[in-house]
């Protein structure tokens, strides 16, 4: 790619995202540049990654082609005014922020602005991001495609209407953590029952690995996977009994749904 990409915020969201195209090798590290408040965390990125670095917001602002800002959503407008001359014609603004819509970042300009709006996931860092897109009317097919290929390159990524990106949250955005909560319980019981810990995470993990990957590429209904695992009379039927019984599917729709109301909120402040 002949463009460059630049990070506003050196935080877990631009790890993963730089981790991610380095290792698919789109970008050169000397074509990605990054900046933090703090010099220790940019100069651990430099290590780690090779990236240019600099504390002066401004400077990636002028140097990227593709700007990301990632630093935290109510930090968006202090950063977009520090910022706002130094974004040409040209700059393609990508909003990661949660709850940010693109309007309100169109209304802290008096000029045209191309804005991309998307929603990824941590698992960006190992090439299984899930990042979800859209654009304002300023970028063309072409633009959308040069970001939509960023994208792919660390993950799938789709592009779906403005209105889906808070329920987009709710249910790739954050749901690493609630994937990382289940593995620790499901790793939990096995250690209860006497695995050591660090097998019990290594099954735990591979299971809900190639169980998403069963849904991805058998295409079947979950439920018929769920199914086949389920001997009658068996071991499986019992857990899902107990997990039934304790509303864990349930509780699950509610948190998608919980994560989605507050990524909703954080867009009227
Ligand atoms: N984490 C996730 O899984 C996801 C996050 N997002 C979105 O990504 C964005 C970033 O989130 P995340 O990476 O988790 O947050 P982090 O807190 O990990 O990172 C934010 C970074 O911004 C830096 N920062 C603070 N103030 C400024 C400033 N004025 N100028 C430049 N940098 C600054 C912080 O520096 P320091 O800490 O050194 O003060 C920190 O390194 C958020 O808007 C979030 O909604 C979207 C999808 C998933
Ligand atoms: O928790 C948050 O607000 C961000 C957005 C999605 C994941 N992390």
């Amino acid at each position: 790619m002949e463009k460059t990409i630049g990070f506003i915020g050196a935080g877990n969201m631009a790890k993963a995202m730089i981790g991610g195209i380095l290792q698919a090798k789109i970008l050169p590290p000397e074509k990605v540049f990054l900046s933090n408040p703090h010099k220790e965390k940019l100069e651990a990125m430099k290590k780690e990654f090779g990236v240019q670095i600099t504390l002066d917001n401004k400077e990636v602002a002028q140097r990227a082609d593709i700007l990301v800002l990632s630093v935290k959503p109510y930090l968006y407008s202090k950063v977009i005014q520090e910022i706002k001359d130094e974004i040409q014609q040209y700059t393609i603004l990508v909003n990661i922020a949660a709850g940010v819509s693109i309007e309100s970042i169109e209304q802290t300009f008096a000029k045209k602005v191309k804005v991309v709006r998307v929603m990824p996931n941590t698992p960006a860092q190992v090439g299984e991001a899930m990042s979800c897109v859209c654009v304002n009317k300023e970028v063309t097919k072409e633009e959308l495609q040069e970001v939509m290929d960023i994208f792919h390159s660390f993950g799938e990524a789709e592009v779906i209407d403005e209105n889906l990106m808070d329920v987009a949250t709710g249910v790739s955005g954050s749901s690493p953590a609630y994937v990382y909560l289940f593995i620790e319980a499901l790793a939990d019981g096995a250690v209860l029952e006497g695995m050591p810990r660090e097998k019990a995470y290594k099954l735990a993990a591979q299971a809900v690995l190639g169980s998403a990957k069963m849904v991805l590429e058998s295409k079947e209904h979950p439920a018929k996977l769920k199914d086949q695992v389920c001997s009658s009379g068996g071991t499986t039927i019992e857990a899902v009994a107990c997990l039934e019984k304790n509303y864990f599917r349930s509780t699950v729709i509610q948190a998608v749904q919980t994560a989605t109301q507050k990524s909703k909120e954080m867009g009227k402040k």
